[in-house]
């Protein structure tokens, strides 16, 4: 958890996970309090405020971490392609990052495998670099990059971060960094048991109630300072491959 509401109730901010608060504003009695907190709320929340209100900062994730590990991305990718070691890295300056925090709530795989509804369609991110934290849900696609609509599932590997390289990076490399185009659909391990499509649609043989289980991701998009001038990186162009 890295926005831990603070314990206690003054300091109103931050997160706090399922069965850690219990709302006992009708309640006087101490006794009663008591009996009322051994059954916590199924409940989590997040909570911010005014960024001006001095008495009750606000508590983010924190993202500097990120913020530093791109640096070093960018910084072995700058050595790789004979580049000044910062030559990348010092055009993330302002880090102008975003941060998003992804929950696919549970779903009937039947409406995600006959493609009524998506988690996410494919797509690619736009910046340089994206950092992508996943559970173990799976469900993560990339498109081969040599042959499109041919998707191959990302297996989460635990305690690992996945980098994707964003449109702007691939553009400022003459395409020699290929941004990976994805998408986010039912995982394979829910193929549904005789899986064909009916009249209504595409059930199995369950009728379709298979549920495909909740995914949380959080994808960390950084780019590059807005008075960053892209043109072709030095030695990603030349006669045999000119700048596109
Ligand atoms: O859930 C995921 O892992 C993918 C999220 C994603 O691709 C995005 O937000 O751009
Ligand atoms: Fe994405």
């Amino acid at each position: 958890m890295l926005a831990p509401h603070p314990p206690g109730g003054s300091h109103r901010r931050g997160y706090s996970g399922l069965g850690k608060g219990k709302v006992s504003q009708n309640v006087f009695d101490k006794d009663a309090i008591s009996q009322l907190r051994k059954a916590l709320d199924v409940r989590e929340s997040f909570e911010s405020g005014n960024v001006n209100d001095e008495a009750q900062p606000n508590i983010w994730p924190p993202d500097e971490d990120c913020a530093i590990l791109v640096s070093k991305l960018l910084t072995s990718i700058a050595l790789a392609l004979n580049l000044d070691p910062a030559y990348l890295s010092h055009t993330h300056s302002q880090q102008l990052d975003q941060l998003r925090l992804l929950h696919y709530p549970p779903f009937p795989t039947s409406v995600l495998r006959w493609g009524e509804k998506g988690r996410i369609e494919a797509h690619s991110d736009f910046g340089t670099l994206t950092l992508l934290f996943q559970d173990d849900a799976a469900g993560l696609e990339v498109e081969d990059t040599n042959e499109p609509e041919r998707f191959t599932a990302v297996a989460p590997v635990k305690d690992t971060v996945l980098v994707n390289v964003g449109d702007l990076l691939m553009r400022w490399s003459n395409d020699l960094l290929r941004s990976t185009v994805h998408r986010v659909v039912a995982p394979p391990s829910d193929r549904l048991n005789g899986e064909a499509r009916g009249e209504d649609g595409w059930k199995g043989e369950s009728g379709g109630r298979e549920m495909t289980k909740a995914r949380y991701s959080i994808p960390f998009f950084a780019t590059a300072d807005p008075d960053t001038v892209i043109e072709a990186l030095p030695g990603t162009w030349g006669e045999e491959r000119p700048k596109r």
